[in-house]
């Protein structure tokens, strides 16, 4: 027997482990070549149908917006903004009915990205009773009235009520221990946090919401960052991007928006591959289309202006350097997400505008406008005009808000 497996072991050392690699590769790479070549040409999906007929309609946009100097219409989209915060929302959002705080979030930030007197005492008031009043003792926030709380809902609320400059002193409204301990009662054996106490998903939104939130209310202890770095760390992947959940899924610009973000709150980017996060970053802007796709072998959305946008300002905030075509990005947003015709940013040409898309693509823009550096902690990202007029305020690209804002609300529980 042992002799047996020693004459195996010479088989596959002599015949598999290389000695022949050398002749074989030679071979290999012609023949491959000359096989794969045509497939490439002559492969065509639903896929790459959808990409070619996204491609034509872009291309035909900057073909005649050639030699127009294309700004955000500001006025136009503070009219689709204004609407919904004074008239009812139209049926078809029923669906976001658990979505409330996201709503007032989406709205309430464009608003203020534009110019921040749009949001005014009036609104400020809105948006604060309203969460207050949905979510009994000041949080944890769920997402509208008589629904659990939800760590997500929890984010959006928490960071829309950043947007209330502490009207009526709102700000001391919010349950602060409550939130704290809720989230150490979320906190999973593997580092995540799942989303509701009941049932709910772990995945790295759920740190990001977690963390960001912890970071704003001055509640990041130690006792809630155990493990969290070790989930996060094991949800990039191969291509360089994060996977929702550890050794899951495949890269993606929301989830991996949500990892980075986590980990430069954490103070940790270090431990990660920062190079092929860069990579892949870079790899979802497309020469064509211009702005970015969320995952390889998808299409170009205007809302990865941000996720992808988000994290590569991160990176640049902490001086890894520039990954992204800010220029190209910024064509993408104001020549293929914005028409003349309706109000509101959407996706790609052909989708309708929404609040969601409004609110990513803006914040792209203004990261497309700025250059970032972080400034002593992750509260304080300094962001510079690159030309001398921005249509967007300053933000921190690690929590989506105004930079003001973040800085003012961050002070306020600061002692
Ligand atoms: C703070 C927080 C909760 C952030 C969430 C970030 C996040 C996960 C964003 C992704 C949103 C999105 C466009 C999903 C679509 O996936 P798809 O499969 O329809 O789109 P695709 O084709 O572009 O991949
Ligand atoms: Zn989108």
């Amino acid at each position: 027997m042992p002799n047996k497996n020693i004459s195996r072991a010479r088989f596959i050392n002599n015949k598999l482990l290389g000695r022949k690699r050398d002749v074989e590769e030679k071979t290999c790479i012609e023949e491959d070549i000359r096989e794969i070549r045509p497939l490439t040409m002559q492969l065509s999906t639903e896929t790459t149908q959808d990409r070619q007929e996204v491609v034509e309609v872009c291309e035909d946009l900057y073909h005649l917006l050639k030699h127009e100097d294309i700004h955000l219409l500001k006025e136009f989209h503070r009219m689709y903004l204004d609407y919904s915060f004074t008239n009812n929302l139209p049926p078809q959002l029923k669906a976001l009915d658990a979505s409330q705080p996201w709503l007032l979030y989406w709205i309430g930030n464009s608003l203020r990205l534009m110019n921040p007197k749009w949001l005014s005492k009036n609104y400020q008031q809105g948006i604060s009773e309203k969460l207050l009043n949905a979510s009994v003792n000041g949080g944890p926030f769920c997402g509208g009235l008589g629904q659990l709380p939800h760590l997500i809902c929890n984010y959006a609320a928490v960071t829309a009520l950043a947007l209330c400059d502490n009207y009526d002193d709102c700000w001391s409204k919010i349950n602060v221990h409550g939130i704290y301990q809720w989230l150490l009662a979320l906190k999973m054996p593997n580092g995540g946090f799942k989303t509701c106490l009941e049932v709910g998903e772990c995945d790295t939104r759920g740190t990001y919401c977690a963390l960001s939130v912890a970071a704003m209310l001055n509640i990041l202890t130690p006792e809630l960052c155990t493990g969290v770095e070790e989930f996060l760390i094991k949800c990039q992947t191969y291509e360089g991007g994060f996977g929702g959940c550890p050794q899951e899924d495949e890269a993606h610009g929301g989830y991996t928006y949500c990892a980075v973000a986590s980990l430069a709150i954490l103070g940790r980017l270090e431990v990660i591959n920062v190079g092929s996060l860069m990579e892949w970053c870079s790899a979802r802007q497309f020469n064509e289309e211009r702005g970015f796709s969320g995952r390889s072998n998808k299409l170009v959305d205007g809302c990865y202006s941000y996720w992808v946008g988000g994290t590569a300002a991160i990176l640049e905030a902490y001086g890894y350097g520039e990954c992204i075509d800010k220029p190209m990005l910024r064509d993408y947003i104001l020549k293929c997400c914005q028409t003349k015709e309706r109000p509101g940013l959407r996706d790609k040409p052909g989708k309708s505008p929404d609040f969601y898309h409004t609110n990513y693509v803006m914040l792209g823009l203004s990261i497309t406008e700025h250059n970032f550096k972080v400034q002593g902690s992750v509260n304080s990202i300094k962001c510079a005009p690159i030309k001398e007029s921005a249509e967007i305020v300053p933000i921190n690209p690690v929590f989506g808000l105004p930079s003001e804002d973040l800085e003012k609300f961050v002070r306020f529980y600061s002692h």
